[in-house]
């Protein structure tokens, strides 16, 4: 059966150095999949490939069997493929419920225009209600997203990404800077993302990985070193050699 993303030999490489080398990845329908490797393995580079961020030297990229690899980043976004944002870079001075009605909006092709009142054009305004309370922040609707707390920075940006009804999300690393009081939130609603949308995730931390994923694929000096269920690469010794001998975890 096709994979839903896919790639074939992909490589990169930045002047002599290789970034990455002859990946050839497969993420299946429905999949909790985390892509984990030490520091500078290659996993940005990586996402960034896959996202349109970067083009391959060479290789493909597919989604649903068909190749995506010279698309611009909004096509890729456009058929399904989406990566959490980073608030602060995009929607820093609006309020949590401008930036959901923003992307929804723009999701159904209606535009945002500020002028009228949010939730005016049919569905939206149920849509975005649905997400605030999916991600548990309805209680700080209306503050800035620049001010919100690390926990509910991650949440919204999670809420943007869902609002754009991806079929793959790449979620970079979604508890960083939370503090372990808010980090159980973060989790259960990671847990609770719709079962249809395949997942990604990229992350540092060990816990968060093995609690999410099902499957999990470790990158070293930007190749595929070793791929399995969380078992499999719990007790597989030449992943613990990687991380122990690499000194530290990535
Ligand atoms: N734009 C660039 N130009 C030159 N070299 C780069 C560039 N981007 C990444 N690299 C190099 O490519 C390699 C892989 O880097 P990358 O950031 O993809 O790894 P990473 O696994 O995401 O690392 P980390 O976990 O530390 O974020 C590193 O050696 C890095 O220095």
């Amino acid at each position: 059966m096709t994979a839903l993303l896919e790639t074939r030999h992909l490589n990169r490489m930045f002047g002599a150095l290789q970034a990455t080398t002859d990946v050839s990845f497969r993420l299946e329908r429905g999949a909790r999949h985390a892509l984990i490797g030490p520091n500078g393995a290659g996993k940005t580079t990586f996402i960034n490939l896959l996202t349109g961020v970067l083009s391959p030297t060479s290789g493909e990229i597919l989604l649903d069997g068909k190749a995506i690899t010279g698309m611009k980043r909004e096509a890729r976004v456009q058929r399904g493929l989406v990566r959490t944002f980073q608030i602060n870079q995009l929607f820093g001075g609006l309020t949590v419920i401008e930036s959901l009605a923003l992307v929804v909006a723009e999701r159904r092709g209606e535009g945002w225009n500020p002028f009228r009142s949010i939730g005016r054009a049919r569905g939206i305004d149920t849509e975005i209600a649905d997400l605030l309370r999916g991600f548990g922040l309805e209680s700080v609707a209306g503050e800035t997203c620049s001010d919100l707390p690390y926990g509910k920075q991650r949440l919204l940006e999670i809420a943007l990404a869902i609002a754009l009804k991806p079929r793959v999300l790449l979620l970079d690393e979604p508890a960083a800077g939370v503090p372990e009081a808010d980090r159980q939130e973060v989790l259960s609603r990671l847990a609770a993302l719709p079962s249809d949308v395949a997942i990604l995730l990229i992350e540092h931390d060990m816990d968060l990985v093995f609690t999410f994923a099902n499957r999990i694929s470790v990158l070293v000096s930007g190749g595929l070193f070793a791929e399995g269920t969380v078992d499999e690469i719990a007790h597989d010794p030449r992943v613990k050699d990687v991380y122990l001998g690499g000194g530290q975890h990535g």
